[in-house]
């Protein structure tokens, strides 16, 4: 049995997506108000009764906040900034500076772009 939650943020950025070809409308600059969602899970429950509290999440909103929210995301990434690319660049940051220090383990990060499409990442299992 696995305990999951899940919590989500928004953040606006510009970006483009210089390899695809020069007629494809997101190869120029444009912005997006972004979800981010993080999904995470726990086999034990710890009291009174979370996966994790949600306060713990905290440090990821002021990332988002600091480090996405009204940049140029080609400027942020090292890779091109795909809603794909994204979901992985936010996932290696959690792991690194977050889920040491909590009681769950990330499952997935998923990125949407539109109310109409989204991207995940989904953490391989150690
Ligand atoms: N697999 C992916 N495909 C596309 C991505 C992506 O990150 N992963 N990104 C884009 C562009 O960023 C584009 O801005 C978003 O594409 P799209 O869903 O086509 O956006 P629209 O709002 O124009 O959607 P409509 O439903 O056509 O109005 C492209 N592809
Ligand atoms: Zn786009």
């Amino acid at each position: 049995m696995t305990y999951r939650i899940g919590k989500s943020f928004t953040f606006d950025a510009a970006h483009c997506l210089p390899s695809l070809p020069p007629d494809h409308k997101c190869s120029r600059l444009h912005g997006h108000t972004y979800t981010v969602e993080v999904v995470l899970s726990a086999v034990y429950l710890t009291p009174p009764g979370f996966v994790t509290d949600f306060a713990e999440l905290r440090p990821l909103k002021q990332y988002v906040d600091s480090a996405l929210d009204h940049q140029h995301l080609n400027k942020v990434l090292d890779s091109e900034p795909t809603s794909e690319n994204l979901a992985r660049h936010i996932a290696d940051w959690f792991r690194e500076n977050v889920e040491p220090s909590i009681p769950a383990r990330l499952e997935l990060v998923r990125i949407s772009e539109t109310p109409s499409s989204w991207a995940e990442y989904v953490v391989p299992q150690s």
